[in-house]
């Protein structure tokens, strides 16, 4: 059955879908949150713990066993929630990317939602756009597909009328019209998604980063727990408790929530990098966002604003500036007798080029590309009729190796393009057409050559030459407003910006200077000039003053990115074109234009700007900050805990438990449940900072920074004060070293040391808010989860120590005056100590992390 020219009505394309459901593949294999759990209670820590729990019960401590149960149940159920949510969070985000078909109904072409599209359907097809459902070729134009998705074969495969597109692949080059076939489960897609559902993505670097630090701390923790169980069978402890106590041990050591909180918090970032219209498609890249430290960006619709329009039109010997707003039809020509006798013929010449749209006068809609709409809005101010049909003939869409575009109709053939692509075509070029063109680009205008031929023949290759040139467009873009903010903020970031664009190297040029991306001693470079070697093309394009690469090619575009990223950079780059995927995937954050950009580039891309503007990706690398800056605090409010646990221990076997221990496996456990995750979750919430972009930034989220002030600064704090505040009460109550104090009396000390680690948590909760301010310097309503996490401690704290038959099974009792003020003054003192460590780090100029004043990023207008 053909298709109708007319296409389905709206009727019969609802009762399809209605019939057939909607377009969408059944979803992946992804784990039910059943699975998710049982993953949870059933890692390799878990199990050591459940081994723990079951020994318990075999040693009559069946308290201790439950105590255990419910810690590992209570540690998952919380992991799991947080990577669901996580998950889901992903899951809309991943919704929210524009995916739309062209498609013929009621006779005219509209945009539908791909899961919109029905069998029957039929759709137009253009360079750079998905196929949405299988479908079969009814017409098409030089058409070439990437199959490599579908197939696994890289290359173009050409297809013609009668053919079968899949869905998933990609038009790489030409146009078709094609009949959907089948969608959804039917498609061949859909098999293949199935087979592959099982292949899991391979795990990002952050990812691989901080499984690498979990793995040395398990490492450490497991290796500590051995020696110290070792330690305690010497001392004489029966064997099952050895062994529960060394399993213990490494357990509380490792830092298990360590992993879904950094996922919840990347999730986080992601959520408001979407309220921003910056769409994440991968969550790490969230973090490397963060780090970027090289932004290759386009120039048209990124910087400028994509509202092209002609203003000038130049045929030899004469000019006719042209005035009007928006692509309104009432337009003044002015420079000459009899304007529109100039600018019609060149204009229609032109639109037989082009098949873009002006769609909405007032509004800049337009259905295609805006060059083409503003090449159709020129023939319509010059008297070209709306209603017109589209010129019968026979086109060539431009491509970015040929530059030029071309239409063949009856009798003649007109071709539209780059001027020196054109004007090379050209059998003689009239005096001053160069001048006209230096004039034209050096006021930053795009410039378009329209020449033409006679020709009473069909196509062949070499036909567009010989031509006789018709003259020059000059089309205007105005850049966007608030990118100039954005370039500065850049700068002062430490961050390079290159312009990479297919125009004119003086039109780029004049662009750069008026955004201000460029200042005087800015480098300006033809892609076909780059040098060969990939470290001279970093080191030039790493120019304080800005860069700009013109006429570059898709394969120049993936080479600067190579050698950027050679040069040590972190590279995010834009691109929309067809042939942009590999320099996207190259990149470490590959960004495509959800407005203008094609199918192909956004899903070769970790990030989509929903609004196509620079402004955007600079704030989204402003929120990459943030988001590391908050992995980087909890991370250390986490380890500075495992510290301050670990000293008893260590203290205890070090002195062959002359000592006695301090607190007991299951404060720990208590501390790490109790104390360290809600106020980690706030901490991943801190607002970003007003001077965030000013500065370097380090590339690793676990550093030597981050290390020694959990270790060496607050973590021994945190021990000493937790240490001494036992000590003290021990010999108050008439302890002497190597006795064996009464089990009330040790019960009591351990509660006073148990108390002191949790106040000290508490108060380094607050420190964690910041690198460079003191506790006292920061405004408490800058982050008030902090607070609420930390009056949540303070509850379970009391609850710990208070409630008689817990307090009893943790091994810790109320402390009492002297206790309690003993813990006091142990948070006191880690807050002075944090607030030295901070003064003396900006004295020595070590931290640029800009962590000054809070402040919300002003959003992109
Ligand atoms: N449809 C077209 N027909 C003829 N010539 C075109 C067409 N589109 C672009 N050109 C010419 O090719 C040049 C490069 O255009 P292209 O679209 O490749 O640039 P780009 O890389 O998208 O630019 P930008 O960085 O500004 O987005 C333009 O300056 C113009 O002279």
């Amino acid at each position: 059955m053909a298709a109708h020219p007319r296409g389905l009505t709206t009727a019969e394309a609802e009762r399809r879908r209605a019939d057939d459901g909607p377009n969408e593949l059944p979803d992946a294999a992804s784990p039910t949150p059943v699975r998710l759990l049982v993953r949870q209670l059933t890692h390799l820590l878990a199990v050591l713990l459940w081994v723990a729990a079951g020994l318990a019960l075999l040693a009559q401590m069946p308290s201790l066993a439950i105590a255990i149960a419910v810690i590992v149940v209570l540690n998952a159920v919380f992991a799991f929630w947080q990577e669901y949510r996580a998950d889901r969070s992903t899951q809309r985000l991943r919704a929210l990317l524009p995916a739309g078909a062209r498609v013929v109904r009621n006779g005219a072409v509209c945009t539908v939602e791909v899961r919109d599209l029905v069998v029957g359907d039929l759709v137009l097809l253009g360079a750079g756009d998905r196929v949405g459902a299988d479908m079969r070729v009814l017409t098409s134009e030089n058409l070439t597909l990437d199959e490599s998705l579908t197939t696994g074969e890289s290359g173009a495969v050409a297809h013609r009328a009668g053919d079968t597109l899949m869905a998933g692949t990609f038009v790489l080059q030409g146009e078709a019209r094609a009949e959907v076939a089948a969608t959804g489960s039917h498609t061949t897609l859909a098999d293949i998604s199935a087979l592959s559902a099982t292949a899991q993505r391979p795990p990002s670097p952050l990812t691989v980063q901080l499984h690498r630090v979990v793995r040395v701390v398990a490492i450490i923790a497991a290796g500590t727990g051995v020696l110290l169980g070792s330690v305690s069978v010497a001392l004489g402890l029966p064997l099952t408790e050895a062994f529960l106590f060394s399993v213990g041990v490494a357990v509380a050591l490792v830092p298990e929530g360590l992993l879904p909180t950094v996922t919840l918090s990347l999730a986080r970032g992601a959520q408001v990098m979407a309220r921003r219209n910056a769409l994440i498609r991968r969550l790490d890249a969230v973090e490397t966002l963060g780090a970027t430290t090289f932004i290759c960006t386009d120039k048209t619709g990124t910087l400028t604003q994509n509202r092209m329009s002609v203003v000038e039109v130049v045929v030899p010997g004469t000019r006719v500036h042209v005035s009007g707003t928006g692509y309104e039809p009432v337009a003044t020509f002015s420079g000459a007798e009899e304007p529109v006798a100039v600018v019609a013929p060149i204009a229609e010449a032109a639109l037989t080029c082009v098949t873009g749209r002006v769609v909405h006068r007032t509004t800049w809609t337009v259905d295609g590309d805006p060059m083409d709409a503003a090449i159709h809005c020129l023939a319509l101010r010059a008297g070209h009729s709306p209603a017109a049909a589209a010129v019968e003939g026979e086109r060539r869409p431009f491509t970015a190796d040929r530059m030029i575009s071309s239409c063949l109709v009856p009798g003649r053939l007109y071709v539209l393009g780059a001027p020196e692509h054109v004007l090379a075509r050209c059998a003689q070029v009239a005096a001053g057409v160069e001048d006209d063109l230096r004039r034209l680009t050096g006021q930053g205008r795009r410039v378009l050559a329209v020449a033409s031929r006679a020709w009473t023949h069909g196509w062949s290759d070499d036909i567009e030459r010989d031509l006789e040139l018709m003259g020059l467009l000059a089309l205007q873009d105005p850049p966007r407003p608030d990118v100039a903010i954005s370039l500065r903020a850049c700068r002062d970031a430490g961050i390079g910006v290159a312009m990479l664009t297919g125009d004119h190297p003086r039109t780029a040029c004049a662009i750069a200077h008026e955004v201000g991306l460029m200042g005087p001693d800015g480098v300006v470079i033809e892609g076909s000039d780059l040098p060969r070697d990939d470290a001279a093309i970093a080191a030039l394009l790493d120019n304080r003053d800005g860069a700009v690469v013109a006429r570059v090619t898709p394969a120049d575009k993936l080479r600067i990115a190579r050698a950027l990223r050679a040069g040590g950079h972190v590279v995010a780059m834009t691109g929309d074109g067809v042939n942009d995927a590999p320099a996207l995937r190259e990149a470490d954050v590959g960004v495509a234009m959800g407005a203008s950009g094609s199918d192909v580039a956004r899903e070769s891309a970790d990030l989509v700007l929903l609004d196509d503007n620079f402004a955007t990706m600079v704030a989204a690398v402003e929120l990459g900050r943030a988001t590391f800056q908050n992995v980087r605090r909890f991370l250390t409010f986490h380890l500075t805990d495992n510290v301050a646990e670990l000293a008893p221990f260590v203290l205890w076997a070090l002195t062959a438990g002359q000592f006695p221990l301090a607190i007991g496996v299951l404060q720990v456990l208590a501390l790490d449940i109790g104390t360290d995750m809600l106020p980690a979750l706030a901490l991943g919430t801190e607002p970003p900072r007003k001077g965030i972009m000013r500065g370097h930034r380090r590339r690793s989220v676990i550093d030597r920074a981050v290390l020694a002030k959990a270790f060496l600064v607050l973590g021994a704090t945190e021990a000493a004060a937790s240490l001494g505040a036992f000590a003290v009460v021990l010999v108050r109550g008439g302890w002497s070293w190597g006795a064996t104090p009464s089990a009330a009396l040790l019960a009591h000390a351990s509660g006073t040391a148990f108390a002191t680690i949790a106040i000290c948590q508490m108060a380094n909760a607050v420190a964690c808010r910041s690198t460079t301010r003191p506790v006292w310097r920061l405004d408490p309503r800058g982050n008030p989860l902090v607070l609420v996490a930390v009056a949540a401690e303070a509850a379970l704290l009391v609850v710990f120590l208070g409630v008689p038959d817990l307090a009893e099974l943790l091994g810790g009792t109320w402390p009492g005056t002297l206790g309690w003020g003993l813990a006091l003054g142990g948070g006191i003192v880690l807050v002075l100590v944090d607030g030295l460590a901070k003064w003396r780090r900006a004295r020595l100029g070590a931290d640029a992390t800009g962590d000054a004043a809070p402040g919300p990023i002003p959003a992109p207008r």
